[in-house]
C-alpha cells in the first residue's frame, strides 16, 4: 500500500512562500480532500509531489520515493493537473494511446478508461471540440490509464455538470474502496465533504487542519435552531433574557446558536410566543470552514505592542 508523505515542505517564489513548512501523510483506502482558498498552495504542493517543481526545503514522497525516482511513474501515480493539457488536434483515443504506448501501458487500458469516464462515444472526436467538462473527464481518464495505486486530482469537479459531479463522487469513492490513495483538491468544502473521508486544509501555504471529515463536523459544526414568529420583539426579549446567542437572518427568521429544538420549543410555548417555524439545523460546513480561516487570520495578524 502506498502513502504520500510530505515533510517540512516549503516552496518560495521570489521570497514569497507559496508552501510553508507543510507536514502530512495521505493514507490509502480513503479519499483525502485537499482544501484551501485560491492561492493557498494546493497546486504548488501537487507540482512538488509530481517533481514538476523543486522544493526550497523539505521532502514530498510517494511510497517512500520522490516521484522522479519512481520506475514507470504512470503505473504508480495518476494525476490530473490541468484539463487543457491534451493536444486539441488529437482525438481522445489517440491522446490516450500515445500516453499508453510511451509508458508501456497495455493499449486495452485506453478503451477501459474511456468507458469509465463516459467518453467512449466521443473518443474519435478531436479534443478541441470538447467542452471543459469533457476535457476534465479526459484528464481523469489519463490519470487512471496506468491503473495507479495513487491518484492525485487537482479540482476534478471543475466544469462538470450536476450529473458529472455525482459521477466523480462515485468514482472517487470506488477508487478509495479499491485501496488506492486518493488526494483531491478543491476550494469548496461542501463539495469535498460529499466524497472525502479525510480533510487537509491549507491557508496561505500552511496546514490548518488534518482531520477526519466526521471529526471536523463534530468539532466545528454547531447545532442551530431556526425560528420564525409573528412577534419578533417578544421573541428577541425572551431569547435575550435566557442568554441565547441569537441573530436575525436575511429572511426575518432568527437563528439561535448552540441551542436545541426541544428546549426552545418548551420555552416559547411557556412564554406564549407565537411560532410559525421551529427547525433544527446544522451550520453548514462552509461556515465551519470560514470559521477556521478566520481564526487563522487572527493568528497571523500582526501582534500589538503592549
Ligand atoms: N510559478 C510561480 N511563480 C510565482 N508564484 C507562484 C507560482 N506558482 C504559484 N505561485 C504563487 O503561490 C501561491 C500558491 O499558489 P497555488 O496555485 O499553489 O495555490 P492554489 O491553492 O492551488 O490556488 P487555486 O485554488 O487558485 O489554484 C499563490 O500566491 C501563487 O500566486
Amino acid at each position: 500500500m502506498t502513502s504520500i508523505d510530505v515533510r517540512d515542505l516549503t516552496k518560495e517564489y521570489g521570497g514569497r512562500r507559496a508552501v510553508d513548512g507543510l507536514t502530512f501523510s495521505v493514507r490509502p483506502g480513503r479519499v483525502t480532500g485537499f482544501l484551501g482558498p485560491n492561492g493557498a498552495g494546493k497546486s504548488t504542493t501537487f507540482r512538488l509531489l509530481l517533481g514538476l517543481d523543486r522544493p526550497t526545503a523539505g521532502t514530498a514522497t510517494i511510497g517512500g520515493d520522490a516521484y522522479a525516482r519512481l520506475r514507470e511513474p504512470l503505473r504508480r501515480v495518476g494525476a490530473l493537473l490541468d484539463a487543457r493539457a491534451a493536444h486539441g488536434s488529437r482525438t481522445a483515443h489517440a491522446h490516450l494511446l500515445a500516453l499508453a504506448t510511451s509508458n508501456r501501458i497495455p493499449a486495452r487500458r485506453v478503451d477501459t478508461v474511456l468507458e469509465e469516464t463516459g467518453l467512449a462515444a466521443v473518443a474519435r472526436q478531436r479534443v478541441r471540440t470538447y467542452s471543459l467538462g469533457m476535457r476534465q473527464r479526459l484528464g481523469i481518464a489519463a490519470a487512471l490509464l496506468g491503473d495507479p495505486e495513487v491518484v492525485l486530482l487537482d479540482e476534478p469537479a471543475n466544469g462538470l455538470d450536476p450529473e458529472g459531479i455525482v459521477w466523480i463522487r462515485t468514482l472517487l469513492r470506488r477508487l478509495a474502496a479499491e485501496g488506492r490513495t486518493v488526494l483531491v483538491s478543491s476550494h469548496l468544502m461542501g463539495e469535498t465533504a460529499a466524497f472525502a473521508d479525510h480533510l487537509l486544509i491549507l491557508g496561505r501555504g500552511r496546514l490548518l487542519a488534518d482531520t477526519p471529515v466526521r471529526d471536523f463536523i463534530h468539532a466545528r459544526v454547531r447545532p442551530q435552531v431556526r425560528i420564525r414568529t409573528t412577534d419578533p420583539t417578544a421573541l428577541a426579549d425572551l431569547l435575550a433574557r435566557h442568554g441565547h446567542d441569537a441573530s436575525r437572518e436575511e429572511d426575518g427568521a432568527w437563528a439561535v446558536r448552540h441551542a436545541r429544538v426541544d428546549d426552545l420549543g418548551r420555552l416559547l410555548s411557556e412564554a406564549g410566543v407565537p411560532v410559525l417555524e421551529l427547525t433544527a439545523r446544522e451550520a453548514t460546513l462552509e461556515e465551519a470552514y470560514l470559521d477556521l480561516t478566520a481564526s487563522e487570520a487572527e493568528f497571523t495578524a500582526p501582534r500589538q505592542e503592549a
